[in-house]
């Protein structure tokens, strides 16, 4: 229970109507979810407005409304909260009804197109291994200090996101780090946390779909920097086009990464292959187990944020080099007899199947053979697809295109604009096979001995959505079983 006039703190208010010496059960922008004594946010939302479910809110036992616009009469007995921005209000409002969990944490952000679920969760493991109870919210899983909790987005709901950070600060957590998405910087999903720092990983082109122009993607983006305080760290990789944009107009202390050129953290890769990376991280030689460029850019990106922490430099990298990233994320197997290396990778942008086939060229040794099987996702930014489909034929030897969550789309339909954009000699190299797992048989089948095959866009995923159901998928388990059903 908490008093209406202590959590409308901060909130931008345009007009209040009613009794604010109100105690509060609970908070909720979904009014499927409010009880008896929920104070119910309406947003405008993607798909419906909630101001449409007001009414519905209050029945359901809602004392208290907050609003933009109302479209009904006032109810008496009820308070009537308007402010300009419902969105921002829901993150402020949730932020102070969970006792400001930011307050009590160190709270680290991690933004960008790819990268973030890996530097997150090295994160994570870092800290917990120099010894610190930590939280993570990511694309894979949340966890409290050890305890998995399911994820259902990369960042939550502002609602969900705070009850998770109070948890944290419940359990003694003093540091938590999160993805944060693009999506949960325009729905103001973060609105209210204070960050500790922020984290820029790189640009590229995915999820134009909702924010309509690339330059749109990139201000959300740059909106999460423009927010840090300055008692904030904001940590960029250099290398990327937009990395110093992103840091422009930023209040917080600024520091970069780079791989190229001049930075406060700077890395020089010496050796890349499937035994990992050995790298110049500022003066000091070490030896990661993580593979392929893209993670030195992580792991610099780590080390970076760990200094800024106050952490020691040469714990930091011991600890390091022993860590591994996320599941799914180049995640391979090597089959028992013909020695296949079987990758999965949740590559499901242009620029990061690029990424992972560059690196996969560059493990090879000799004429083996890369065998892609990709697909791209339904409902889902739809000018990635013919762009992937060019990529993979391009830096593979073989193609096979498939399915990925086709969600309510046609599966036929995707596929189609995959191959849209292929040239006449990318076109010999593929064939479209909808059905995922038959897609993996196949490859596995057209595999001869010390290929290499990449499974990509699902990574840790453990479903397939088709038509709105989930169903059991799991693209490492069809790979074993394809191996053992193939004797490879
Ligand atoms: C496109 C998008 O981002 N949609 C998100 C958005 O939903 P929406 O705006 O469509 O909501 P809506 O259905 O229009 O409803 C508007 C409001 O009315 C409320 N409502 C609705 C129905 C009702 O009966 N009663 C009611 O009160 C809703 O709770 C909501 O507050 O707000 C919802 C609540 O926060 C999110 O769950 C939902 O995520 C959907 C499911 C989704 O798939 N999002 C993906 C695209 C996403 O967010 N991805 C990012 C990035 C992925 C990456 O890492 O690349 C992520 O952070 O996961
Ligand atoms: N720094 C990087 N630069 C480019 N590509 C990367 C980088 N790190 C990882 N990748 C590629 O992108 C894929 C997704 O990585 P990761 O899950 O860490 O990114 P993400 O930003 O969390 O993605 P999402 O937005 O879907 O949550 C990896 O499987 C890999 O193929
Ligand atoms: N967080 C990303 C994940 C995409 C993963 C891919 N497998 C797909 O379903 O498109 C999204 O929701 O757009
Ligand atoms: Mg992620």
């Amino acid at each position: 229970m908490k008093l209406l006039s202590d959590i409308l703190y901060k909130v931008q208010l345009q007009a209040i109507d009613g009794n604010t010496d109100l105690q509060i059960s609970d908070v909720q922008i979904d009014s499927r979810k409010v009880q008896k004594g929920s104070l119910f946010i309406a947003v405008k939302g993607v798909a419906v407005d909630g101001h449409q479910f007001i009414q519905k809110a209050i029945s359901q036992g809602a004392v208290a409304i907050v609003y933009e616009e109302l479209p009904m009469e006032k109810n008496p007995g009820v308070t009537f909260v308007q402010t300009k921005k419902s969105v921002e209000a829901a993150g402020v409002i949730a932020h102070n009804f969970y006792g400001q969990p930011s307050q009590h944490i160190k709270l680290v952000g991690v933004t960008g197109t790819n990268g973030k679920t890996t530097i997150a969760t090295l994160l994570y493991k870092l800290f917990t291994a120099l010894g610190y109870k930590c939280g993570l919210v990511s694309t894979v899983e949340n966890q409290i200090a050890g305890k998995v909790i399911q994820a259902t987005h990369t960042t939550p709901d502002a609602i969900s996101l705070n009850v998770l950070l109070k948890q944290m600060v419940d359990e003694g957590c003093s540091h938590a780090f999160m993805e944060v998405s693009s999506h949960a910087v325009h729905q103001r999903r973060i609105a209210g946390l204070e960050f500790a720092g922020g984290i820029f990983s790189n640009i590229t082109h995915d999820h134009l779909d909702y924010h309509g122009t690339f330059d749109e993607y990139i201000k959300s983006k740059k909106g999460f920097f423009d927010a840090l305080p300055a008692s904030a760290f904001a940590i960029t990789n250099i290398d990327d086009k937009r990395g110093a944009v992103m840091l422009q107009n930023t209040a917080a202390k600024k520091y970069t990464y780079s791989l190229r050129s001049v930075a406060d953290f700077k890395g020089k890769i010496l050796e890349n292959s499937l035994a990992g990376l050995q790298m110049m991280v500022n003066d000091q030689e070490v030896h990661f187990r993580m593979i392929g460029e893209f993670n030195a850019y992580n792991l610099l990106a780590v080390y970076g944020t760990a200094v800024c922490l106050g952490e020691d430099k040469y714990n930091v990298l011991q600890t390091l080099s022993n860590s591994t990233g996320a599941e799914g994320r180049f995640d391979y197997i090597i089959s028992p007899k013909e020695k296949i290396i079987g990758i999965v990778d949740y590559a499901h942008t242009p620029d990061a199947l690029l990424n992972v086939l560059a690196t996969i060229k560059k493990l090879k040794s000799g004429e083996e053979q890369v065998i892609t099987v990709v697909g791209c996702g339904g409902d889902r930014d739809k000018t990635k697809r013919p762009v992937m489909g060019e990529v993979a034929c391009a830096h593979s030897n073989k193609v096979i295109f498939t399915s990925d969550n086709p969600r309510s789309e046609d599966p036929l339909q995707i596929l189609a604009e995959m191959e849209a954009g292929l040239n006449t000699a990318a076109r010999r190299k593929f064939v479209s096979i909808a059905d995922r797992k038959q897609a993996i048989k196949t490859a596995v089948s057209m595999a001869e001995p010390e290929d290499i095959l990449l499974i990509a866009g699902k990574g840790h995923e453990k479903y397939q959505e088709i038509n709105g159901v989930k169903h059991h998928f799991d693209d490492k388990e069809v790979l074993k079983e394809m191996f053992e059903l193939l004797g490879k």
